[in-house]
């Protein structure tokens, strides 16, 4: 028998997944935004290009991808179904989209109502459009115990911060005038999206331990808040909500020349406002949003005032780093 005969083709599907897309609709200064994650996957009359190496059934996963962007232009940004319904009807007689948003994009007003007491960019007119994917931020502290003068000298270290703080604002950031050589292909752009996961640390000045009563017992927990009851002259918990609250703030309503401009204006607010801080370091991943080429169906998302869907880079990104020490 031949090796044909013993076998057949019983399913086939294909196409593109991982298709990330941005998507922003502005109405004035109020900016939708949402970021989907799509898998969009075809099926139907392809059989012949598997058993037939016919590819003239097949439309190749790149058009699929620029499908993808294009269906993500045309549909309304909070409803990826909508935008998975609409693909159904075209050439091929079943398609299946699985889109779903990466993380948690809020519009402002929805980030402030999760969040009233976190980002305020100063009424609704206000330039800056900030998001911030909810819940994914975690405080962390880390502790140095120095009792190696003896128990009476002990010396305690604390550092303290915020990693994967996601944010997003849609306006109020730009990047101009950087070094121009024979290397540079970007081009200087007076309005971008700038998003990136913040990554905050903050250190105090070192401060002594009084003796532990137990000596076997000395127990650190790390949480700023517990810290404070073991006779430090600051609480931890007022400081972590105040660095949380001046990052939002300051990322949201600063109009950023770059990355390392509002890092800069986010630390020294933090060690004006903080007395017991000494330093602040903030880590930030510069996380590329690039506006797609919609020349294909003659339409313009180049144009910044015009760019709706762009491709959300995972690598490589920038990232921009710098400590602030009090004088
Ligand atoms: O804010 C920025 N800082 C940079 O150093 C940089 N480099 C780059 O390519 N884009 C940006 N953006």
């Amino acid at each position: 028998m031949s090796v044909e005969s013993k076998s057949y083709l019983s399913h086939a599907r294909y196409g593109k997944d991982k298709v990330r897309v941005f998507r922003i609709v502005r109405e004035g200064s109020w900016h939708h935004v949402v970021e989907y994650n799509v898998t969009a996957l075809l099926e139907g009359d392809i059989d012949v290009s598997y058993t037939k190496a016919d590819n003239s059934v097949i439309v190749a996963t790149d058009s699929i991808k620029n499908i993808t962007y294009c269906i993500s232009r045309e549909s309304v940004p909070a409803y990826p179904v909508s935008g998975a319904l609409r693909a159904a009807p075209r050439d091929t007689p079943r398609v299946q989209i699985r889109a779903y948003t990466q993380g948690l994009c809020l519009n402002r007003e929805a980030a402030l109502a999760a969040h009233p007491g976190g980002s305020r960019s100063g009424g609704a007119e206000a330039a800056s459009i900030l998001v911030f994917r909810d819940g994914d931020d975690k405080r962390v502290t880390s502790v140095e115990v120095d009792a190696s003068a003896g128990k009476d000298k002990i010396v305690a270290k604390v550092t303290s911060g915020i990693t994967d703080l996601l944010v997003l604002k849609s306006s109020g950031s730009a990047f101009e005038s950087f070094v121009r050589d024979e290397y540079t292909t970007l081009a200087e752009v007076n309005d971008r999206i700038f998003s990136t996961s913040i990554d905050l640390t903050y250190a105090y000045a070192p401060f002594a331990v009084p003796a532990p009563r137990d000596e076997k017992r000395l127990v650190l927990d790390v949480t700023g808040a517990a810290l404070s009851s073991v006779g430090t002259p600051w609480d931890g918990d007022k400081v972590a909500e105040a660095a949380r609250k001046i990052t939002l703030e300051v990322f949201a309503e600063d109009e950023s020349a770059s990355v390392q401009a509002t890092l800069y204006k986010m630390a020294q607010q933090i060690i004006a406002d903080n007395v017991h801080v000494e330093s602040v370091t903030y880590t930030l991943p510069n996380k590329h949003y690039v506006p797609v080429d919609m020349k294909y169906i003659g339409v313009d998302n180049l144009t910044p005032s015009k760019a709706e869907v762009f491709v959300p880079i995972a690598a490589p990104s920038g990232l921009i780093s710098a400590t602030i020490t009090r004088k």
